[in-house]
């Protein structure tokens, strides 16, 4: 039997992208459009991987009619799925896009509030089904009533049965999560920044910080850097890859593109540099596209062309 990959969104969300023509603080700004996405991290990966044909499964918690909404649009896009129904409602998550300035921004819900006997059912059939799963994708923040190293939880978890997993997180439960050592990470450049406390001013940098997480045992360290594109780094390579420039409809769910054509790439067994030429592909592609809405695998296929791909260490060789 094919073992799916599974992705974890604990706190998913309805995603609400609104356009306004400017955007004035403290006064009235009229809305020109408006749309509603399926959210949250390890959805938008579920969402890429199907359309890239991975076999995926999606698990998390919901909550309320909002929670029915996005377990609804996950089978109607043929996605298996199982939430645990939490109290409350599932948040929706404001993202402001201003034409004038061609910017977007966000504003996300805490979300609902989990009790412990939520908890122990995500807990109890992650336990037990995980090792049916060829790889484990955990994204996003977590609800309240979560402890901050749930995910360190699951990840120890998934490795005593020798289950990769990709973590996708922020702060705690990111610092927590390292703890427990992925097979994966993506961080972006400000949450790499922030777990060391640091600013980072060249790739050399970005490199040095990852290699310190690879000290640890993680096999792969992803940092992505917006429109400037992303960095690879393993215990042997360092690549670079360098979107050309666009102008970005909405680069919510670029991060989760990237992670899920990351995870489509090791499948498939390709090269470091192959890796990043699809993950910054399938970043840039989400993010010439309006709200949460991902990339697909011809689109993405269209786009390898126009990344420019290279390897540090040649780089600084060459420069000398
Ligand atoms: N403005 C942009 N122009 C081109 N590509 C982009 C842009 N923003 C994001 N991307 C692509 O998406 C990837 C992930 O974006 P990033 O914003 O760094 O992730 P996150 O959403 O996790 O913060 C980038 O590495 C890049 O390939
Ligand atoms: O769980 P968090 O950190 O609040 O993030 C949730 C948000 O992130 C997204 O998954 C997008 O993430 P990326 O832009 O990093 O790909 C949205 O769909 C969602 O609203």
């Amino acid at each position: 039997m094919k073992q799916p990959v599974l992705t974890i969104t604990l706190n998913p969300a309805l995603d609400k992208t609104v356009t306004v023509e400017d955007f004035i603080l403290g006064g009235l700004n009229r809305i020109k459009e408006w749309r509603m996405d399926a959210g949250g991290k390890g959805i938008n990966v579920a969402k890429v991987l199907q359309n890239f044909s991975v076999d995926v499964t999606a698990w998390g918690l919901c909550a309320g009619r909002q929670g029915n909404v996005l377990t609804d649009t996950l089978s109607s896009l043929g996605i298996p799925n199982w939430f645990v129904q939490a109290k409350g409602e599932t948040r929706t998550n404001l993202k402001i896009y201003v034409e004038l300035t061609q910017e977007i921004t966000e504003l996300n819900e805490p979300g609902f509030t989990v009790d412990d006997d939520v908890l122990n059912q995500f807990l109890n059939r992650f336990e037990t089904d995980v090792r049916q799963m060829s790889l484990v994708v955990l994204a996003g923040s977590l609800p309240k009533g979560i402890p901050p190293d749930f995910y360190g939880t699951l990840i120890r978890i998934a490795n005593e049965v020798g289950v990769r997993t990709v973590l996708d997180a922020d702060g705690e439960p990111f610092i927590h999560g390292i703890e427990a050592v992925p097979y994966a990470i993506k961080p972006n450049i400000h949450e790499l920044e922030s777990f060391f406390g640091e600013s980072f001013r060249t790739d050399e940098e970005i490199i040095d910080a990852a290699r310190r997480l690879i000290a640890k045992g993680i096999a792969y360290v992803a940092v992505s850097l917006g429109g400037e594109g992303s960095i690879l780094v393993t215990e042997k390579e360092a690549i670079r890859a360098k979107p050309a420039p666009i102008t970005p409809l909405s680069t919510v769910g670029a991060g989760d593109s990237m992670v899920a054509a990351l995870i489509y790439c090791m499948m498939q067994g390709m090269s470091l540099e192959e890796t990043a030429r699809w993950s910054s592909a399938a970043g840039t592609v989400t993010a010439l596209k309006p709200g949460t809405q991902v990339c697909t695998l011809a689109e993405v296929e269209d786009k390898l062309s126009s990344v420019n791909i290279w390897s540090i260490l040649q780089k600084t060789t060459n420069s000398n």
